[in-house]
């Protein structure tokens, strides 16, 4: 059998029936989903007869299956990727309901089942699980997935008698029967969801089973009265009292959205990000004690870095080390310190310095000369550094990589189509070439370290400063938000397999941000500090008197952070012991 045409780049998750995996077309670098179905279970005459329904079905909302995809180790639907993740994944990371960004993608939703369900086909299984995002500028689109599989898995279901997602069934599902007005009921179940922050019935199947028959529903007070009736129709026992059709329920859900936002103006910021009300609460959470000092540095302190256990800071053209204060004049502003496993480079427009040595020998080594300007990246262990020539997106670039160990002959540069605004190195074989076609869109390139090209994604997100996450093959990227000025965007994207969640904060830009070996640290000049785990969950936030003018943000130790703050004309470097909530200057 012909070997896949899809690059497998992980396992994005496991359901009931099969494993679904990310993949890249190894011709043309686009994304996929590749679905493999239990072979036992899903015998080739049913799945064959089911993606002719999945075939029919071409509608934005929908996740979108392309072909069957027979290889070596078995039989894959080929689907839309959505890097966004389900529902239930968002749905979790938000800590409080989210009113307007829940609303829309409950309005998507419904347009999807609109199309299935003129077309004949009803899903029978809505839940947040089966609703999967893909990212568009400033938000989400929710497509709906699983058509078919639903259907098929509903014939299991009935054989074995195992029936699917009981918190979401409504009423006559319990009893075999199904129409679109089941769907239509799920629906009603998820937007209860979504602006009440929990489902209206819940307990065990059979408890669950006799709510849905016979309990009525109550809507709690926070869910704003204009969607009382939407969802009350929604969940009516009987499927001919509910909304006639998808199309009706959306009319009756815009008009009622339309009322509410007339109540609104003007919103509450926390109310418009969607924000958790901890997250509303400023100023008065972990308020940490602590003199205020003044620290010493005369101008704003560009970089920070720690070598060989060395703390070390660049101001614009100086490079000062801590223990012996030897500082160092470069020619040129220094653009950044670039760490890597035991040493840190040092890189202005046209020259790269390696500081390793630095301190047995009187100055840092320069390792690398361009004759125009250039961004560079460090492999991990410094044994390479990847480069590419400045220039505006359109006008191309090019990319090379100077070897720093061994030979240190360079090959012939690759020209690539767009400049990128930033390298990153992935690991020791691996480069990501970050460029903005667009305010809004990014592209990403993946190079190798022998200079050739392996995929290129075009993301509908700004990625205006990228760096690596806290775990492999992680980026995080920080830009302003679309749409809500004094609000910062953080993307988070990773790239094995493919996926991007999307953390709103409400900091004006530039926010400066430390990757810790817990999670994320992300400063900004008025002195808060907001802390995020690996999965950009807000797990806390602090207001820093000592930090007004806060610049940059480095880990140190797993507990600490070094900051450098500058404020009117005085800078300086202080040390915040995350534990003790004490900060101790340095510098
Ligand atoms: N088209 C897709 N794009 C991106 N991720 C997907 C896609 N389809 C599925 N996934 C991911 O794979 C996981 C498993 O999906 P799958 O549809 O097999 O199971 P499920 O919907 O979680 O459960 P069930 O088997 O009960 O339907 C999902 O949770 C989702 O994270």
């Amino acid at each position: 059998m012909k070997i896949s045409k899809y690059r497998i780049l992980g396992l994005v998750g496991q359901g009931q029936f099969g494993q679904v995996f990310c993949g890249c077309h190894r011709k043309t670098g686009q994304i996929f989903a590749l679905k493999n179905l239990d072979r036992h279970r899903f015998p080739t005459h049913k799945f064959l007869r089911e993606l002719r329904f999945l075939l029919l079905l071409q509608h934005p909302n929908i996740v979108t299956c392309h072909s069957l995809e027979h290889t070596r180790t078995g039989r894959y639907l080929v689907m839309d990727y959505c890097e966004g993740g389900t529902l239930r994944q968002l749905m979790e990371m938000q800590a409080a309901p989210w009113v307007e960004s829940g609303l829309k993608l409950a309005l998507d939703l419904l347009a999807g089942l609109e199309h299935a369900h003129s077309r004949g086909i009803v899903h029978c299984d809505i839940k947040p699980e089966n609703i999967l995002l893909t990212a568009k500028p400033g938000g989400w689109l929710a497509r709906i997935s699983d058509f078919g599989i639903a259907r098929l898995s509903q014939e299991l279901a009935e054989e074995t008698g195992n029936t699917g997602s009981p918190a979401y069934m409504a009423p006559e599902r319990f009893y075999g029967q199904y129409s679109p007005a089941s769907d239509l009921y799920a629906v009603g179940v998820m937007l209860f969801e979504l602006l009440a922050g929990y489902r209206p019935f819940s307990g065990p199947p059979g408890q669950l089973m006799s709510a849905h028959l016979n309990q009525p529903v109550k809507i709690p007070p926070q869910v704003p009265p204009e969607f009382h009736g939407c969802i009350l129709k929604a969940l009516q026992k009987l499927p001919g009292r509910r909304f006639h059709s998808a199309s009706e329920m959306l009319a009756a859900l815009l008009e009622a959205q339309a009322r509410w936002l007339e109540g609104q103006a003007p919103r509450e910021q926390s109310e418009k990000v969607g924000f958790s009300p901890i997250q509303g609460r400023l100023r008065t959470e972990g308020k940490a004690e602590g003199v205020r000092q003044l620290g010493t540095v005369r101008s704003p302190i560009v970089g920070i870095a720690i070598v060989d256990k060395q703390l070390i800071w660049a101001t614009q053209t100086t490079l000062t080390r801590y223990v012996s204060r030897q500082s160092f004049n470069f020619k040129a502003p220094i653009q950044a310190l670039l760490p890597y496993q035991r040493g840190c480079l040092a890189v202005t427009e046209q020259e790269i310095y390696d500081l390793k040595l630095w301190g047995l020998e009187a100055t840092p080594q320069r390792v690398a000369q361009f004759a125009s300007p250039r961004i560079a990246a460090v492999e991990p262990q410094g044994r390479w550094i990847a480069t590419a020539t400045q220039g505006q997106p359109l006008q191309g670039s090019e990319f090379q990589i100077v070897p720093l160990t061994g030979s240190r002959r360079r090959k012939t540069g690759l020209n690539l189509s767009l400049a990128p605004r930033q390298l990153l190195a992935l690991d020791s074989r691996h480069i990501a070439a970050i460029a903005a076609v667009s305010p809004t869109e990014t592209l990403i390139q993946i190079l190798t370290r022998r200079q050739t090209s392996i995929g290129v994604w075009r993301l509908p997100v700004s990625m205006d400063r990228a760096i690596l996450g806290n775990s492999p093959y992680q980026l995080l990227a920080i830009a302003p938000h679309p749409t809500l000025a004094d609000t910062t965007e953080l993307i988070l994207l990773d790239l094995k397999p493919f996926r991007l969640r999307r953390i709103v904060l409400d900091l004006a830009p530039p926010v400066c941000v430390a990757v810790t070996s817990w999670g994320y640290a992300v400063g900004h000049r008025s002195g808060w500090i907001v802390l995020l785990d690996g999965e950009g969950t807000v797990v806390g936030r602090l207001d820093l008197e000592d930090f007004r003018g806060l610049q940059a943000l480095i880990p140190y130790q797993t507990s600490g952070l070094i900051a450098s703050v500058f404020h009117q004309d005085r800078g300086g470097l202080y040390l915040l012991d995350l534990r003790q909530f004490e900060i101790d200057l340095v510098f």
